[in-house]
């Protein structure tokens, strides 16, 4: 594993951020964390740095104990925080030699990183421009050059597509998708869960401190919304068509939006569906089933922990 965790937990005074964590992420692995603020995940991201100590547990990664060996974490784990600082009136080109400075590398390897991390990062054209004049996108693009110029063989990244608008944050994700294709492990906590789906192999849910679901997006699916089947059907209107699909066996919820039906299933209802379209005098468009999404998870969860909660 090149990130695992046992019972690790931190407190402040009698604040619990993180409680009985374990988590293991494998090689090459893309993990999120998710969760409301406040649930703990930048808390873990900061002792898997070796950034604060846990009260109790612990943690390796690359198989070092960050709070032992803090440096030679640092050496191989890339961290991007949730604020990036650069220096606004320097240019990217000079934040990024200040780095490699820090890093200890010698002028020429590191002008050769510099070139390379910001041609990636597609920042060449405005390496000589102050980092004052960079949009928020362009300056995580930066952060994540700068998270390149050490060659980590880990990416830790906090809230990475905050602030960033739609386009700008899709192509920062499949910039992270593409550290999976080098082999470089990472972690990465969001909140704008449609991204996390699209790029994460796995997530864990944060609740108060509380790793509380792990798994791929498909076995939380499983697990919170009970394995339904969701299908979307589309279909010329036949008369009595809403009437027929009600009264199947096994529809659960069934709504209309956008000129589609969502149906919740317990099964593959997708041949007698076919079947009432045209038995309701209705011409077939669509049909297919649709893959659980993490927000419907996410909310679900919450919802019963509410309820939970209330009883
Ligand atoms: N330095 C600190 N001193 C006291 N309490 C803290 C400190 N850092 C975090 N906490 C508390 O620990 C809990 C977990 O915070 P943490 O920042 O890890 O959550 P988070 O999931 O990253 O939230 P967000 O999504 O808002 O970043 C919160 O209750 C927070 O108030």
């Amino acid at each position: 594993m090149v990130i695992e965790t046992h019972d690790l937990s931190k407190r402040y005074g009698r604040v619990v951020a993180v409680e009985g964590l374990n988590l293991q992420v494998g090689e090459g692995e893309v993990f999120g964390l998710l969760g409301p603020n406040g649930s703990g995940k930048t808390t873990t991201i900061l002792m898997l740095l070796g950034l604060t100590e846990p009260t109790s547990g612990t943690a390796q990664v690359l198989g070092h104990d960050p709070v032992r060996e803090p440096l030679s974490v640092k050496r191989q784990v890339g961290y991007l925080p949730d604020s990036v600082g650069f220096y606004g009136e320097m240019t990217a080109w000079e934040n990024l030699r200040y780095t490699t400075r820090l890093l200890g590398l010698p002028r020429l390897e590191a002008e050769k990183r510099i070139g390379e991390v910001l041609e990636r990062m597609g920042l060449a054209d405005v390496a000589q421009r102050p980092v004052a004049t960079f949009s928020r996108g362009m300056r995580q693009r930066l952060g994540l050059a700068e998270v390149l110029l050490k060659r980590p063989k880990v990416a830790i990244l906090d809230e990475p597509t905050l602030g960033l608008d739609p386009e700008a944050a899709l192509e920062f994700l499949a910039m992270i998708r593409g550290l999976k294709a080098e082999g470089i492990t990472v972690l990465l906590s969001s909140h704008l869960l449609h991204q996390v789906q699209a790029i994460c192999d796995r997530v864990g849910l944060f609740h108060r401190g509380r790793m509380v679901l792990v798994g791929t997006v498909r076995d939380l699916a499983e697990r919170v919304l009970g394995g339904a089947y969701r299908i979307r059907l589309r279909a010329s209107a036949g008369a009595s068509l809403a009437e027929r699909l009600k009264s199947l066996e096994g529809v659960g919820a069934l709504r209309q939006q956008d000129g589609s039906w969502y149906l919740e299933a317990r099964r593959d209802l997708r041949p007698e569906l076919a079947r009432a379209v045209l038995e309701a005098g209705g011409e077939l468009l669509e049909l297919g089933l649709e893959e659980p999404s993490l927000d419907e998870v996410y909310a679900r969860y919450f919802q019963e922990v509410r309820h939970a909660e209330a009883a």
